[in-house]
């Protein structure tokens, strides 16, 4: 039997790296989870166990920490640029690299109507995500940066409706002209140019998304994606592509004829199931 090593990549995954600037006595707080991910010819470190090509993870973890520092005063994508060009720039055999990174916020508190200077609590529990790739080197190098949106958790309490659907003999589910829609928004998206500024096409992004949650009356979670995916591509005309993933989030308005009660229950108590749940996906593309 003769077998192939069709593909392979290692790295060092959720490196948690926290990153503080205290320049000034007004700290700021940057909280990374990075993930590295190394392509190129490794095969010898699969097939015979030879290693001279590997740069070990380890070194990944402590180069991701070292360049949190040296490259940490730009934006989270100017750090994942420079750490994945370093690995394929800087080290012969690694030929391409992806750096993933999660986003943790941390917001502010206020004491006595101030913001104090170095305490923040976290903010949540959404994430903002950054994907860098970069494959080949020197006049062939391409450079990939996508964003994301994590676990972005979003209810409205009116304005869904879901009716019309097909049924079959095993339909139960009934049509509604008013439902809490509820769900917890993964999107990634990529860039066919590099936006003015990350910072407020990571803004603009996260606005159009919740702000067409909020104000389209919904038919269905589908056309909601649909709308939200438009909504961004008008929003940053440097975007080419979002995918969204959106489980829908079941409310069940309980059920109070089964008790002895005069109480009614007008779309105002609900039971939240968490599963099974609805998963609806969908890519817009310019
Ligand atoms: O927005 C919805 N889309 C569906 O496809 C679906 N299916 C379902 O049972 N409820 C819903 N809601």
């Amino acid at each position: 039997m003769t077998y192939t090593l069709t593909s392979h990549q290692y790295g060092k995954a959720e490196n948690h790296i926290v990153r503080i600037y205290r320049d000034s006595p007004r700290h700021e707080i940057r909280d990374l989870t990075v993930t590295t991910a190394m392509r190129g010819a490794f095969e010898d470190a699969y097939l015979t166990g030879d290693q001279s090509k590997v740069l070990p993870t380890d070194t990944q973890k402590n180069t991701a920490f070292v360049y949190a520092k040296q490259h940490g005063g730009g934006t989270v994508e100017d750090y994942g640029v420079a750490l994945a060009k370093h690995f394929v720039d800087d080290v012969e055999p690694i030929h391409g690299a992806r750096v993933d990174v999660v986003v943790d916020d941390w917001e502010r508190v206020v004491v006595d109507g101030e913001e104090h200077d170095h305490t923040w609590v976290r903010r949540g529990p959404e994430n903002r995500t950054v994907t860098v790739t970069v494959d080949g080197k020197g006049e062939e190098q391409t450079v990939h940066v996508g964003g994301g949106i994590r676990n972005l958790v979003i209810l409205k309490s009116t304005g869904s409706e879901f009716h019309d659907f097909l049924t079959d003999g095993f339909t139960t589910l009934e049509e509604t002209k008013d439902r809490i829609l509820a769900t917890a928004i993964d999107a990634t998206w990529g860039f066919a140019a590099t936006p003015p500024d990350w910072d407020v096409a990571y803004a603009a992004v996260r606005a159009a998304v919740v702000g067409t949650f909020a104000t389209l009356h919904s038919l269905a979670l589908q056309q909601t994606l649909w709308h939200i995916g438009g909504a961004v591509l008008d929003a940053v005309p440097e975007i080419e592509s979002i995918s969204l993933v959106a489980p829908n989030k079941h409310h069940f308005l309980y059920d109070f004829s089964r008790y002895d009660t005069d109480q009614e229950n007008a779309g105002e108590v609900f039971h939240a199931d968490d599963r099974p749940y609805g998963l609806i996906e969908a890519t817009v593309t310019r």
